[in-house]
C-alpha cells in the first residue's frame, strides 16, 4: 500500500522535525516606542491591529491597503495613533518603520514585501505564512504586569489559544498583587546584590514548593512544643499539686469537662483533615449533650479564636491571604456575627425552640458535607461573587447564631464564584479569627460563665489538636472522613429534631 507508506514517511519526517524542538528566540518588544507598518485591510489585518494595540496601546501604526473593511476604520476612530492609507503597497512605505506585519491575499505581493523588508534589514511577519515570517505572533496571557507569550513553533495556533485559556484560568488574579509587593520589597532591600537575591528567593520559595517554608516549619515545631508543655503542666497540676483543695477541684471537675475535652480534640483533628466541620460537629455534639444553643456557640467560638489564629497566621506567612478580599469580608462579617451572637443570647430562655432550628441547620450542613464527599455539586457556572460584603454579613450572622457555617458558607461561595481556592481558604481562616473574637466577646458579656466546663473542655481540646491536625491532614483519605462526619452529624441532628417533636406532641 504505497499511499500508506507515503503517509508513514510524512509522519516520520514530521516527528524528526519535532525532535529538534522549538528554536525560536522569544523577546518582549517595547512596541510603544517603535513604528510599525501593517499591509492589508481585511479581517486578518484587523486581528493583527487588535493584537498590536491591545498589547502596546501607544504603538504608532501605519496601515496600507487597497481595500479596507469598515471595521478597520471604526477601530481607527478609537485609536488615533493608527494612520490609514488606502492605496497600493509601495516599498517606500517601509521608510521610517522598524517592524512589518502583512495580511494580504496576494502571495506574490507577500514575497515582494519580504524582499523589500530584508533589503532594509527589517523584520517581517506575513500572517499565516510561516515560511515567509522572520517572527511569529504568540498567544498571550495577561494578568496585570504579568504577560506570558506562547509559541507552538507554528504547529498548532489552536493549541496555543487553548493553553492561553488554561493558564489564564489556573494563574490566580492575585499574582499581580504579589508582583506589586515584590516590586516594592525589591526597592526597599538593602545589602549587596547576592543578599538581595537570597532574600527575594526566600520570600518566594512557597511558589515552587507545596511544603511550608523553613521558618513556618520552625514556628510550627514551637507550637507543638507549647501544646505538649501545656498539657504536661496540667497533668503535673492534677497529680502532684500539693494543695489538696486544687487537687480535689480538678478531680471532682464535672465529667462534662472531660467529654468536651475529648470531643474538641477529635473535632479539631477532623476539621484539620477535611478543612471544615468543626462548628457543625461541636454544635450537634453540644446539643446532644444537653447544652443550650447559646453557650454551645460561645464555646465553639472561643475555641475557634485560638485555632483560627494559628491557621490564619500560617496562611499569612505562606502568602495565601488576599488582603482586598479580607477588607471586604471583615467588617460585615464581624457585624453579622455580633448581631447573631446577641440574638441567640437574648433568646437563651427560648432554647427549647432555638435548639431544633439549630439541629435542622446542622442536619443540612451534614448533607452538604456528604455531597462534597461524593463531589455532587450544581453544574451551574456562577459569576464571580460581586457582593462580598453581603456574603460576609450573612456568613457571620449564621455562624454565630447557629454555632457554625462561616467556613462552609463563605468559602464555598467564594470558590464556586470563581475565586482561587488557596487564597480564599487563607483569607477565610484569618477573617474567622477576628469574627470568633468579636462573637465570643458578645456571648461572654451576655451569658457570663454559663456551662463553663463544656466551654473550657472544647477550648483546651481543640487547642491541643490544632498543631497536630495540620500534620496528619495529608495522610488520611478526606473522602472517608467526610462521609463519616456527614453521616454522624446527620444522625445526631435528626435525633435532636425527633426529640423535640416527641417532646412537643407526646409531652
Ligand atoms: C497565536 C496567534 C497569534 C496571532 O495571530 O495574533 C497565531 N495564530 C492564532 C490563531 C489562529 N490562527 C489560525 C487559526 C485557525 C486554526 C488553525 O489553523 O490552527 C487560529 C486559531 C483560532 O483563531 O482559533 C490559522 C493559521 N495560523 C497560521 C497558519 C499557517 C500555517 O500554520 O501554516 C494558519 C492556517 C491558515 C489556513 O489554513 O489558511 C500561522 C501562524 N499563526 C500564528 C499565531 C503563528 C504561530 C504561533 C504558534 O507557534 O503557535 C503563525 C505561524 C504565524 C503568524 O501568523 O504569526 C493566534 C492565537 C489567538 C489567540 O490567542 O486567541
Ligand atoms: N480571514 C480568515 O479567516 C483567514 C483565515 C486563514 C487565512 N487567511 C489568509 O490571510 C490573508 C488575509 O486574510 P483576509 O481575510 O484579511 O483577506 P482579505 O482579502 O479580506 O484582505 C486582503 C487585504 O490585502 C489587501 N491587498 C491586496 N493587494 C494589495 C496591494 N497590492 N497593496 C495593498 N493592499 C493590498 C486588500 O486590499 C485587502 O485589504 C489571506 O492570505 C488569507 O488567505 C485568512
Amino acid at each position: 500500500m504505497p499511499q500508506l507508506l507515503e503517509n508513514d514517511a510524512a509522519l516520520l519526517a514530521a516527528s524528526n522535525e519535532n525532535a529538534i524542538g522549538n528554536q525560536l528566540f522569544p523577546v518582549f518588544l517595547k512596541l510603544n516606542d517603535l513604528h510599525t507598518l501593517v499591509i492589508g485591510g481585511g479581517p486578518v489585518a484587523l486581528e493583527k491591529l487588535q493584537a498590536l494595540l491591545g498589547n502596546s496601546p501607544q504603538v504608532k501604526v501605519k496601515l496600507v491597503a487597497k481595500e479596507i473593511i469598515p471595521e478597520v476604520y471604526q477601530f481607527a476612530e478609537t485609536h488615533t495613533q493608527l494612520q490609514i492609507f488606502q492605496k497600493a503597497f509601495e516599498p517606500t512605505d517601509m521608510d521610517a518603520v522598524q517592524l512589518i506585519v502583512a495580511a494580504t491575499n496576494n502571495n506574490e505581493l507577500n514575497a515582494e514585501i519580504r524582499k523589500a523588508a530584508h533589503e532594509r534589514k527589517l523584520l517581517v511577519n506575513i500572517a499565516d505564512k510561516p515560511s515567509l515570517c522572520d517572527f511569529y505572533l504568540g498567544s498571550v496571557v495577561k494578568k496585570g504586569d504579568l504577560k506570558i507569550a506562547i509559541s507552538t513553533n507554528g504547529k498548532s495556533p489552536t493549541i496555543a489559544k487553548r493553553l492561553k485559556e488554561v493558564l489564564a484560568e489556573s494563574i490566580p488574579d492575585e499574582i499581580d498583587q504579589t508582583l506589586q509587593q515584590m516590586s516594592a520589597l525589591r526597592g526597599k532591600l538593602k545589602g549587596d546584590f547576592s543578599d538581595k537575591v537570597k532574600k527575594l528567593n526566600a520570600v518566594t520559595a512557597t511558589l515552587v514548593t507545596s511544603e511550608p517554608t523553613e521558618s513556618v516549619r520552625r514556628n510550627f515545631k514551637w507550637l507543638i512544643w507549647l501544646a505538649i508543655i501545656f498539657s504536661m503542666t496540667i497533668g503535673v497540676l492534677v497529680f502532684w499539686h500539693k494543695e489538696p483543695e486544687f487537687q480535689s477541684f480538678l478531680m471532682e471537675l464535672d465529667p462534662v469537662f472531660y467529654y468536651f475535652l475529648g470531643a474538641g480534640f477529635v473535632f479539631a483533628m477532623v476539621d484539620g483533615a477535611i478543612g471544615m466541620s468543626y462548628g457543625v460537629t461541636s454544635s450537634s455534639f453540644s446539643l446532644a449533650m444537653g447544652i443550650p444553643p447559646a453557650p454551645a456557640s460561645m464555646g465553639i467560638h472561643l475555641s475557634e479564636v485560638l485555632s483560627n489564629g494559628i491557621a490564619g497566621w500560617m496562611h499569612y506567612r505562606m502568602g495565601n491571604v488576599n488582603w482586598k478580599l479580607f477588607k471586604l469580608l471583615l467588617i460585615p462579617g464581624v457585624v453579622g456575627a455580633v448581631i447573631g451572637a446577641y440574638l441567640l443570647s437574648s433568646l437563651e430562655h427560648y432554647s427549647a425552640y432555638t435548639k431544633p432550628l439549630v439541629a435542622l441547620y446542622t442536619g443540612i450542613l451534614g448533607v452538604v458535607i456528604l455531597m462534597k464527599a461524593f463531589n455532587i455539586k450544581k453544574n451551574k457556572k456562577r459569576k464571580k461573587i460581586e457582593r462580598i460584603g453581603l456574603l460576609g454579613f450573612f456568613g457571620g450572622f449564621i455562624d454565630a447564631a447557629f454555632g457554625g457555617g462561616w467556613g462552609s458558607i463563605v468559602l464555598s461561595n467564594l470558590i464556586a464564584g470563581g475565586r482561587h481556592p488557596l487564597f480564599s481558604l487563607g483569607t477565610v481562616k484569618i477573617t474567622r479569627f477576628f469574627i470568633a473574637i468579636l462573637s465570643s466577646l458578645t456571648f461572654i458579656s451576655m451569658l457570663g460563665g454559663a456551662h463553663w466546663e463544656a466551654v473550657l473542655g472544647l477550648i483546651l481540646g481543640s487547642a491541643l489538636a490544632a498543631p497536630i491536625a495540620a500534620k496528619v491532614s495529608n495522610r488520611i483519605s478526606a473522602k472517608t472522613i467526610m462521609v463519616l462526619v456527614g453521616v454522624i452529624v446527620l444522625i445526631v441532628s435528626l435525633r435532636n429534631i425527633v426529640l423535640f417533636l416527641t417532646h412537643l406532641f407526646v409531652g
